[in-house]
């Protein structure tokens, strides 16, 4: 078993004491765990003499072996010796690393015990394999414990060790799938998270230990892989129970200038999800009300002339106070009151979050080609389009654009995220869409520095609750779905504040990947090669799903995993790239031409770039196919390499470059890329041009 390939997520510790074990057989709960997913065992045993504890070792690994599962050992190197088990976890009090080191040689597992970032600190520098943090919580099974961390001490500890990336962690101490899930997202940095949970008493005292494994691991993957993609979205997703929470603790007020026919739902549902609602439709209100802090909602559902001075007047009062507005354009296509009224409003003031169906987000626009017949939500775009259409939106208006439907699209402009939650039944009933405007209203309300994580927090709560309560045995139809849905909204958000995150597993976001599509789609339409890496993909994931199939075997030269920052690296350096070699220019790259897209323009594509332009490479940097987790890097990272020499330009731009004639005979297929992705390039220039985006705020640069 190679030790590097160790999986910690689900590591058991056992104890056989009656007390824990009652009637059971040790092997036999011990197996079940390991058949419900435990993914690393520790025998710990604190009394009976060595020779009992070698044969109960040498059983206990012929078991784990079969789940191909390591054993280690607590405190005893003499015992992991004699049963050449994987290897020990030792405390701060028992054998010194260095001694077990020498005893046990460097390919067996050492894992020890940090409850300081000192130790910590101490234990990785000495060259132990993994840590195990803790006390999390007070816990029966262990009585000489030492600080109870809770996920903010543990968090200290992996901050103390971030420039350790190899050295993995697991928390342990009274941790359970109650709270889990809580450990380990409130543990993690922007650098690292633990790999897993230790557990005695979850698993060992569970009366179905296979079950509480199962869970247990369930709850894990959720944090490792299951939502997908790119650090950026992971980050987001990571802040949902924490806003989620902020709701729930902080009541803010949620003022509504809403439509007729749905204030009574609405303050009911502002008032499950922990908000306070006041339905208020009084312009001159607003003054005051704009001074509680909490935010409102303009749903121009059922305008008029009046109404419309109403909205404007508030609008202008919360914008005065810097206080968020939720716009909701309902029904904005379906009659020139409503364009006209849609135009006062989005030239009245800024707009925090504009959320709308498709076609309202068409009006938003200004693209007039669907008629809408009333507030109903048809749709002629594909989701390549919605995402295109919101981005842009979100990037020229420098706001959060959320558009409705099957899928949810949501973006800021840089980060685009594909929301699939939800159920039929919130499209039976009336209000469904204008509730989930309080609903985002209270969480941006509550959570200033990420409005797209409070958005994308607020859809989540909002469209799981409504698969809970659609699943559940009383609701039969959309009249028992209102009350059901009502309560599982209630219910999250209680769960979370209890540190159970649960319902977060059923949470489906993917992160839309316009620009590297599109560059994609062109390499294969013109048999450009590809070059694909990751950087530490176990820890930081794979390539994301959506780019996988334009990535064809045909065309993908190699497809690296890497830990430096810099692509070019052997065998890209030594193997592909000399082979590209064309002109007389200096350096192996002899002036041939390569065009990088990707994420942390600062981190990978600036070292990417800075090596291949000192190799003799021509390089392209596609403006609009690179991010970053911190989007201000982003014209920093840019102006740098210009600056370097290399050429920072638009997907559209060099692909025509790369065309060169519109006679080639691959141009009608690029045209139809282009149009399928139109507007993406303009709305990126202007980013670049004017200034970036940064929260609804412009920085130069
Ligand atoms: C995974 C893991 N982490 C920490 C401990 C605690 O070990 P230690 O400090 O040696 O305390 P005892 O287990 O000996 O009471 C552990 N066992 N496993
Ligand atoms: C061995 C150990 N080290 C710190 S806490 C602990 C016991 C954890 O047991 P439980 O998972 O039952 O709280």
């Amino acid at each position: 078993m190679e030790k590097k390939k160790v999986d910690y997520s689900v590591y058991l510790v056992t104890d056989s004491r009656p007390e824990v074990l009652g009637q059971r057989d040790f092997y036999t709960v011990v197996e079940a765990a390991l058949k419900g997913g435990v993914t690393c065992v520790q025998l710990r045993e604190k009394t009976g003499d060595t020779g009992a504890l070698i044969q109960t070792a040498r059983r206990l690994h012929e078991i784990t072996q079969r789940y191909q599962v390591p054993l280690l050992i607590n405190d005893r190197v003499d015992v992991a010796l004699a049963v050449n088990c994987e290897g020990v976890h030792i405390g701060q009090d028992d054998m010194s690393l260095p001694e077990a080191r020498r005893l046990l040689g460097p390919d067996k597992i050492i894992g020890v015990s940090a409850s300081t970032p000192d130790e910590a600190r101490e234990a990785v520098k000495g060259g132990a394999d993994y840590l195990g943090i803790g006390t999390v919580y007070s816990t029966q099974t262990k009585s000489n414990t030492k600080h109870i961390l809770g996920p903010e001490g543990v968090r200290d500890i992996l901050e103390a060790i971030s420039s350790f990336p190899k050295v993995r962690t697991v928390c342990i101490g009274g941790i359970n799938e109650e709270n889990a899930q809580e450990v380990l997202s409130k543990s993690a940095t922007s650098k690292r998270k633990l790999d897993g949970i230790a557990v005695v008493s979850a698993v060992m005292a569970a009366s179905n230990p296979l079950d509480a494994a199962k869970r247990l691991a369930s709850l894990t993957t959720f944090q490792s892989s299951k939502i997908i993609g790119t650090r950026a979205m992971q980050d987001v997703v990571s802040s949902v129970p924490a806003i989620v929470k902020a709701v729930h603790e902080q009541t803010p007020l949620s003022h509504n200038m809403t439509n007729l026919v749905v204030q009574n739902f609405a303050a009911n549902i502002a008032l499950a999800i922990g908000a306070s609602p006041i339905m208020s439709n009084h312009g001159d209100e607003a003054e005051d009300l704009c001074k509680h802090k909490g935010s409102l909602v303009i749903n121009m559902g059922t305008v008029d002339d009046k109404a419309l001075g109403n909205y404007v007047k508030a609008l202008k009062a919360y914008n005065r106070a810097g206080v968020p507005v939720v716009f909701d354009p309902v029904g904005a296509g379906a009659t020139s009151v409503r364009r006209n009224a849609l135009k006062t409003l989005l030239d009245a003031g800024y707009m925090d979050v504009v959320k709308g169906n498709e076609n309202e987000i068409k009006a938003v626009v200004g693209d007039s080609s669907t008629q809408q017949r009333g507030v109903d939500s048809s749709s002629t775009l594909t989701d390549q389009e919605k995402a295109t259409m919101v981005e842009n939106l979100a990037r020229t208006k420098e706001t959060i654009v959320v558009m409705t439907g099957v899928s949810d699209f949501v973006s800021d402009g840089t980060r685009t995220l594909q929301i699939t939650n939800g159920h039929p039944y919130l499209a039976s009933i009336t209000g469904s869409g204008c509730t989930l405007g309080t609903t985002i209203s209270a969480a941006v309300a509550v959570w200033p520095e990420d409005n797209l994580a409070a958005v994308v927090g607020a859809i989540l709560h909002y469209e799981i609750a409504a698969e809970i309560a659609a699943s559940r045995n009383d609701v039969r139809g959309p009249g028992t779905f209102i009350p059901a849905f009502i309560d599982e909204l209630y219910n999250i958000r209680q769960n979370t504040s209890k540190g159970d995150l649960r319902w977060l597993q059923r949470a489906r976001v993917m992160d839309v990947v316009l620009t590297t599509t599109k560059i994609l789609r062109f390499a294969n339409a013109l048999k450009i090669p590809i070059y694909v890496t990751t950087q530490n993909r176990t820890r930081l994931g794979d390539t994301v799903a959506e780019l996988k199939p334009h990535l064809p075997s045909s065309l993908v030269k190699a497809d690296l995993d890497k830990t430096r920052f810099s692509m070019y690296i052997p065998p890209i350096s030594t193997e592909h790239f000399p082979f590209l070699a064309s002109s007389s220019s200096p350096g192996p790259g002899k002036g041939a031409e390569v065009a990088i897209v990707g994420i942390e323009s600062h981190i990978c594509v600036t070292q990417t770039a800075l090596d291949l332009l000192e190799a003799g490479y021509k390089v392209y940097i596609i403006a609009d196919g690179v991010s970053s987790c911190n989007s201000a890097e982003v014209p920093i990272a840019l102006d740098r390499l210009r600056q370097a020499g290399a050429v920072v330009t638009t997907s559209e731009s060099w692909m025509y470059e790369c065309m060169g004639d519109s006679g080639i005979g691959e141009f009608k297929d690029v045209v139809k890329i282009v149009k399928d992705t139109m507007g993406d390039t303009k709305g990126v220039m202007e980013g670049l041009v004017g200034g970036y985006s940064n929260g609804g705020r412009v920085s130069k640069i």
